[in-house]
């Protein structure tokens, strides 16, 4: 389906509303006829000698003309705010809908600035050509063919050459779509790269600075600055032509129809009033044509920016919904992969290989290895952000596929190493999984995540902002209150992907005795770096190249010398080797 059909379908969303746009629409452009019949009549009266007074119920509807019209182009700035308010509504929450149905890992993999750019410029270009280009196009084709038939009617010669003159300003959006199209594109992709650039640079200004790189990154995108300008430019060029092709059918078809009315009137064949209708109506005839212009030049980056909407909209999930979801019937929750084999879009070698773990119900497991290893891997492979390309992952002896995704979802906490913490507040931001949870739930997380004294010591306590992602707390601050977040659900599936790796070993300490805590009588899964972290686990599970290379208990580990004690020996700090 082409891009206008599927604006249109949007715009049918507001279906109402765009049918009193149109009728407004085409009310004023009848009102313009209206005004030169009228204006043809009072002239000829005048002509004729019959002086104003003849013309007074002329005069008066050229009064009721342009007061009508002077309320209908009111109304319609309102109806035509209302319905491109009404579709830009629509296509966000769709947006909004699919992107969180593609899942972080889709999301990731393009450009913050482009996504964002997308869902705000992009939608916000969809309302000159809902709210103008749409109603003005159908008001224009029924304005133009309706004064043209009447000139027609008036003199089949004159109606002819305006009617002649008229068809081609419509083709023309049609014919400079296609041009326009080649130079559209390049710069709705520049655009949205340099808001992506710019995007970057701002986030990253902290690191820029540190590296004395501020300078350098600002002249490239000052350079980024310039190709945008350039691109804009040519496309420019292409609308200035666009502009004078439609001014000079416009600009001929009147002169024309003006000297050849005078020639038919001259011969006889033209009554005067006739020729005053048609000096006054050719001008009418194409004013709507020129309307349809400016909103197709309004209304145009519209289906630049479609594109990239439709994109979004049109990719792919990474997983789908069950067609017949199951849940098991018993409430522990054992995790297994099975012979899970999963590599990543536009790589080679898989990031998990061949991989079969078991973690019973209430087990602790956790998983160790270098960098790399496919230990994050598990984690998007347990919440289906992807599924494996072999192999299969069970939760409660039901698969994965069959659970029903926001029920899996919501049968794992998960404390991250990229914790994220929205800009609300502290409650706000712990309350998130159970919005139903009180003050005193909420006191004894906190308490329990080793954070509340550092809350009661903030400004507003529970009630403080803590900026963009936490920005207005420290590293080891945000951490504890992921964690806080983690315990507050009651999931039965606990996922520690380096919970505690931005605290200080102070309180490092009391953190991984209350993670402990709470990973008692849960399925608990700990993705770690600092070995000292996975001495509490059952078991734990070295990691290499994505498939498992040893597994057994700590102690049991470290006297094999193997893998595990390869890496406790490399341990960077005294701390983190096992005491
Ligand atoms: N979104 C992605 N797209 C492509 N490749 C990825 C992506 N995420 C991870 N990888 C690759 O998959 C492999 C496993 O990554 P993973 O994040 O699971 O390792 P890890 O053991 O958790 O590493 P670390 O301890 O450094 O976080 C790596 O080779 C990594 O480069």
């Amino acid at each position: 389906m082409s891009a206008n059909a599927r604006l249109l379908r949007w715009a049918l969303r507001a279906r109402w509303r765009m049918a009193e746009l149109v009728g407004l629409s085409v009310a004023i452009t009848a009102s313009y006829a209206g005004q030169g019949l009228l204006l043809a009549v009072v002239v000829d009266d005048v002509i004729a000698g019959a002086g104003l007074g003849g013309s007074l119920p002329a005069l008066a509807g050229l009064v009721a003309v342009q007061a009508v019209r002077a309320g209908a182009q009111w109304r319609r700035e309102v109806a035509s705010a209302g319905a491109a308010t009404a579709v830009k509504e629509a296509v966000r929450a769709d947006l909004y809908a699919q992107l969180l149905r593609l899942g972080p890992a889709d999301v990731r993999r393009r450009r913050t600035g482009a996504v964002q750019s997308t869902l705000v410029d992009g939608v916000e270009a969809l309302d000159a050509y809902v709210g103008r280009f749409i109603p003005q196009a159908i008001a224009s084709v029924v304005g133009a063919a309706a004064i043209a038939g009447f000139l027609l009617a008036l003199d089949p010669v004159v109606g002819g050459v305006v009617l002649a003159c008229a068809l081609v300003v419509p083709l023309v959006p049609q014919l400079s779509q296609k041009v326009l199209a080649g130079r559209m594109d390049p710069w709705m992709a520049a655009y949205h790269a340099l808001y992506a650039e710019n995007l970057d640079a701002i986030q990253g200004m902290a690191t820029l600075k540190v590296f004395g790189a501020a300078e350098r990154r600002g002249r490239e995108l000052t350079e980024r600055a310039k190709d945008f300008c350039r691109v804009s430019i040519r496309l420019c060029a292409v609308t200035v032509l666009y502009v004078g092709v439609v001014g000079l059918a416009v600009g001929f078809g009147t002169a024309f129809a003006a000297g050849l009315g005078a020639v038919r009137h001259a011969e006889g064949a033209l009554p005067a009033l006739s020729l005053l209708m048609i000096l006054l109506l050719a001008r009418e005839c194409f004013r709507p044509l020129r309307d349809l212009q400016n909103a197709f030049h309004a209304g145009y980056p519209a289906l630049s920016a479609a594109t990239g909407i439709f994109e979004i909209l049109d990719a792919e999930p990474p997983v789908r919904e069950p067609a017949s979801p199951r849940t098991p019937s018993g409430q522990s929750l054992a995790l297994d992969f099975t012979g899970v084999t999963f590599t990543y879009p536009g790589r080679d070698e898989p990031a998990v290989r061949d991989l079969t773990l078991r973690i019973g119900a209430g087990e602790h497991v956790a998983v160790v290895g270098r960098s790399g290893a496919g230990k994050t891997t598990l984690i998007g492979l347990l919440l289906r952000w992807f599924d494996p390309q072999e192999g299969a992952v069970h939760l409660g002896g039901v698969p994965v596929t069959e659970w029903p995704l926001d029920a899996l979802r919501r049968q794992v906490a998960v404390v991250s190493q990229d914790t994220y913490l929205f800009h609300r507040s502290v409650r706000d931001n712990l309350t998130l999984a159970r919005p139903d949870a009180g003050d005193e739930e909420v006191r004894r997380a906190l308490d329990a995540a080793n954070a509340a004294a550092f809350v009661a010591a903030l400004p507003d306590g529970l009630d403080t902002v803590v900026g963009e992602r936490g920005m207005k707390l420290s590293g080891g601050e945000r951490q504890r209150l992921s964690i806080a977040r983690a315990l507050l659900t009651d999931a039965p599936v606990l996922i520690l992907d380096e919970a505690t790796s931005s605290v200080d070993s102070a309180n490092e300490r009391s953190i991984a005795r209350a993670l402990h805590r709470a990973a008692r009588g849960r399925t608990t899964l700990t993705i770690a770096h600092r070995l000292s972290t996975v001495r509490g686990a059952d078991r734990i599970v070295v990691l290499d190249r994505g498939g498992i290379v040893e597994s057994g208990g700590h102690d049991e580990l470290l006297a094999r010398s193997g893998a595990f004690a390869r890496l406790v020996a490399a341990g960077t700090t005294p701390e983190e080797a096992p005491a």
